[in-house]
């Protein structure tokens, strides 16, 4: 049996649900309250603005009222406050509606947030919740402005804001269906989270200004290794353990340490150099990832084997064309050049040997075409020559050079000379009407057909448009 406890119709599950998850962190986050002061974690803020915006049908004054009431509730009940209950709480749900509003404003979807941009929105929203959420609650707990305003409004400041920090990450990140393979989790891929933990050791030890970031390093380690959920996990138990540690003196930010006694110094260097090598670590990453994402570019315009223009790419190149120079064609023409009896070439010396054949005539072509046309591997043992402006009898001469220069040369496959030779078919039109790309299709399929005449009249030939079919192709 399945027990829905949110539903965007179910109104009364709603209520309850939001009930009993206020009032039990309310419960919670009173129990770690330090003597005098503030939480040491105030967890349901941030817990409900999260369920907010997991579940925007929640973002309503009804259950904001009811999590009021639990919260109100809740402080009656264990706090022993009477009327400032009633006060002290709207600051809560000041921050809670803050947060909650701006992060579904920036339409975040319902089951979490997968790009770390939108985690980002995190940090603005819970720094304008705690500030207005903080305002509210210092003057509610009576402190004046000019005596203990500050000290007490950086308390409630901090609070908010680090605990929305920490936690909505994590919230928001969680997958619908949570399923973690620790299978695949090797031992190698734990090093990240091993070395937070040695870090914290570390900054527990040394003490000092400079501890707290300590872990720094190996958390952007984390984020680079680990998916976000499993980051933001990592990164909310650090900052509770490291406020869990100061508080209970272990990690001493002054640095007056008697287990081991190190200059203040030495924290603080320590600390400087990890917050720098910090923001190195994640330019290193950026690059690399930018160069992936160059290469990939590369990959799909560009035929890994010639390194010639690969179809996509020579239609990529046309559309820039067509978009920078619109209409400004004089004439444009395709040569078609399909090596002869490649299939033979390849069962007889094998695929390596086919495979350099490919390369040599592409390096071939590219040597007798230089810039004056677009050449393009267009797949297999075919290959596509784009000229623009040029003379029809120019073409039929690029195109026998190109033939001549295959011819010419043998080629040496595993130990045997081997001739070999290319078929082609021209097709040109002059004043094309339509854009480069559809001026190009039509004079392909044109070039397609000679090239079938060529072959068909025993290849090593090239065979242009005849000047009766000129017109036809476009
Ligand atoms: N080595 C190698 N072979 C390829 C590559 N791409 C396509 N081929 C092979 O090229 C051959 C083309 O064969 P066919 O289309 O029958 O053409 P052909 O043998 O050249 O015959 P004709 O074109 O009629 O002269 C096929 O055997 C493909 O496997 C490649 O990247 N490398």
């Amino acid at each position: 049996m399945r027990i829905n406890l949110l539903g965007e119709n179910n109104n009364k599950a709603n209520a309850l649900t939001v009930f009993v998850v206020t009032a039990l962190f309310c419960f919670i986050g009173g129990h770690l309250r330090m003597p005098q002061e503030l939480s040491l974690f105030w967890p349901v803020n941030a817990l409900l603005a999260g369920m907010i915006v997991r579940f925007p049908f929640l973002h309503r004054s009804g259950i904001y009222l009811i999590s009021y009431l639990a919260m109100v509730l809740n402080d009656l009940v264990f706090s022993g406050w009477a009327s400032q209950s009633f006060t002290i709480n709207f600051a809560n749900i000041i921050f809670i509606f803050i947060v909650a509003s701006l992060l579904i404003k920036h339409s975040m979807p319902v089951v979490g947030l997968r790009r770390p941009g939108k985690a980002l929105q995190i940090f603005p929203a819970c720094l304008l919740g705690s500030l207005l959420s903080a305002t509210w609650g210092t003057l509610a707990e009576g402190a004046t402005i000019g005596e203990n305003f500050l000290p007490v409004w950086s308390d409630w400041v901090s609070e908010q804001f680090s605990t929305g920090v920490l936690l909505l990450p994590f919230l928001l990140t969680l997958p619908a269906r949570f399923s973690l393979h620790l299978s695949s989790y090797r031992l190698k891929k734990l090093l990240p989270a091993v070395a937070v933990m040695v870090s914290i050791i570390a900054a527990a030890l040394i003490d000092g200004a400079g501890s707290l970031t300590f872990p720094l390093p190996a958390l952007i380690w984390c984020a680079i290794v680990y998916p976000i959920t499993v980051t933001s996990l990592i990164t909310l138990i650090t900052g509770v353990t490291e406020i869990v540690l100061v508080v209970n003196g272990v990690m001493n930010i002054q640095g007056n340490d008697e287990l081991l006694a190190m200059s203040y110094l030495v924290s603080a260097r320590l600390g400087i150099a990890t917050v720098a090598i910090s923001p190195l670590i994640v330019a290193v990453s950026m690059d690399a990832i930018l160069q992936l994402n160059k290469q990939l570019a590369l990959r799909a315009n560009y035929d890994f084997l010639t390194r010639l223009l690969s179809r996509s790419g020579m239609y990529e190149q046309l559309r820039q064309m067509d978009d920078s120079a619109p209409g400004n064609l004089h004439s444009a023409g395709v040569m078609l050049v399909d090596i002869d009896y490649f299939k033979a070439i390849n069962d007889s010396f094998g695929h390596d040997s086919g495979d350099a054949v490919l390369e040599e005539i592409a390096s071939r072509m590219r040597s007798v075409i230089g810039d004056q046309g677009m050449l393009c591997r267009f797949g297999g043992e075919e290959f596509v020559v784009v000229f623009f402006n040029h003379e029809r009898a120019a073409l039929f001469q690029i195109a026998e050079q190109i033939r001549h220069a295959i011819i010419m040369r043998k080629f040496l496959l595993q130990g045997n000379t081997v001739g070999i030779t290319v078929s082609i078919g021209i097709a040109s039109k002059t004043r094309p009407e339509t854009n480069r790309v559809e001026t190009v299709n039509a004079l392909i399929s044109a070039a397609d057909k000679r090239l079938y005449h060529s072959k068909r009249n025993g290849r090593n030939q090239t065979s242009p448009l005849v000047e009766t079919e000129s017109e036809q192709p476009l």
